[in-house]
């Protein structure tokens, strides 16, 4: 009998569940109308307690998201030579499989495309021009969207000006670090995985993303799911499959959110599980803010709702600068735990005995 060893490669990739019925989120998805009043509200509840929601009236034209999807899917089918002309991705450009440079793998392409300004930047071109004037318009419609959570965010806990988050990843003239990135999850059916090298079910590890907030899209096909925590101190979670809908948007809380909140809102955790019959398409935007940006929570959620004589909250992060932060972040594991590091220890509790 012939033994079919598993490939060296395939050892990398933690292997994950496949999702089941019992873990889709059903009627319990966080959904925000974004046109509600009371939006703002809301979404600051699903930050806090889910860490990501899926946004509908977003007022994003369908041929937006279309003409970008439709050139993602032209630039997946072209020959193997003629994307590899366009990586390896370092971090920007086609990558194949291979996910940052730290070792982690997963059954994916992608197009990963550096944002400056309002547009991509030109220094590291897309594939095309017709790709660049479909990215260049989703970049628009995304810029918009952030604006409009981040705005709301600060309204909904209290925080004035309306425009200090979003001002930092969208404001006119700010060095914001903005990426847009393309993923293709060819399908990986069971019989393949032990003859295709990397063939798994994990498409892409499970992380949480560094930078403020992301705004995912998908086709059709199923595979995000997501960490949610019954208890948050025990640590304990289930991955929960969140329902594609092209239809509307996913936005993630990202760590430098969380610490700006001073861990109120919650980056999550999530992974995509490779398809056994579809090929999942992805677009995700990643506002983060310029370099320079100092990452520490906002002074006014410390003070808020202290009275005369209290202590303000002290916040739970050591401080750091996004520029530091995204350095740190990308010498790490996918699955690692990136702000870990950056956690204050508590004050000691005086023992009441000595
Ligand atoms: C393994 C890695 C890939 C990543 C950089 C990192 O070292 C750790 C964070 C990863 C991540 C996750 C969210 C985004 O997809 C991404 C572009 C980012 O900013 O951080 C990726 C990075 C990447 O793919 O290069
Ligand atoms: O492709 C997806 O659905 C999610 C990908 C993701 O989380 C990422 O690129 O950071
Ligand atoms: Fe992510």
């Amino acid at each position: 009998m012939v033994v079919l060893a598993k490939p060296a490669a395939l050892e990398q990739i933690s292997l994950v569940r496949s999702p089941s019925v019992e873990d889709n989120f059903g009627a319990g998805l966080p959904v925000v109308d974004l046109a509600a009043d009371g939006a703002a509200g809301e979404v600051v509840r699903a930050c806090e307690r889910f860490g990501f929601f899926k946004v509908v009236s977003h007022g994003v034209g369908e041929g937006v998201v279309g003409r970008l999807e439709a050139e993602a899917v032209r630039f997946f089918a072209s020959p193997q030579a003629a994307k590899d002309a366009h990586g390896p991705a370092s971090p920007f450009g086609y990558g194949s499989k291979r996910i940052g440079r730290n070792g982690d793998m997963g059954w994916l392409e992608y197009l990963l495309l550096a944002i400056d300004g309002a547009s991509l930047s030109r220094s590291s071109p897309a594939p095309s021009s017709s790709l660049r004037d479909a990215a260049n318009e989703y970049v628009g419609a995304m810029r918009g969207m952030a604006r409009t959570v981040l705005e709301m965010v600060a309204e909904g806990l209290g925080v004035a000006p309306r425009g200090a988050l979003a001002d930092m990843v969208v404001g006119d003239g700010a060095a914001s670090d903005q990426i847009l990135r393309l993923n293709h999850y060819p399908p990986c059916p069971p019989l393949l995985q032990n003859l295709m090298p990397n063939c798994s079910p994990t498409g892409f590890g499970e992380h949480t993303d560094p930078q403020l907030i992301s705004i995912l899209h998908s086709n059709s096909t199923s595979g995000l799911q997501v960490a949610l925590h019954h208890d948050a101190d025990a640590g304990d979670h289930q991955w929960v499959t969140v329902p594609p809908d092209p239809a509307s948007f996913l936005v993630i809380v990202g760590d430098s959110l969380q610490v700006m909140t001073n861990g109120r809102m919650r980056s999550v955790r999530h992974r995509v599980v490779a398809n056994k019959l579809k090929s999942r398409v992805s677009m995700i935007y990643f506002g983060g803010p310029p370099l320079e940006q100092r990452i520490a929570p906002l002074r006014q959620l410390l003070v808020a709702g202290v009275g005369d004589g209290e202590e303000e909250e002290q916040s739970r992060y050591e401080e750091f600068t996004w520029g530091e932060y995204k350095k740190a972040a990308y010498l790490s594991r996918l699955g690692d735990n990136r702000l870990a590091p950056f956690h204050r220890q508590p004050p000691p509790v005086a023992n009441p005995l000595a």
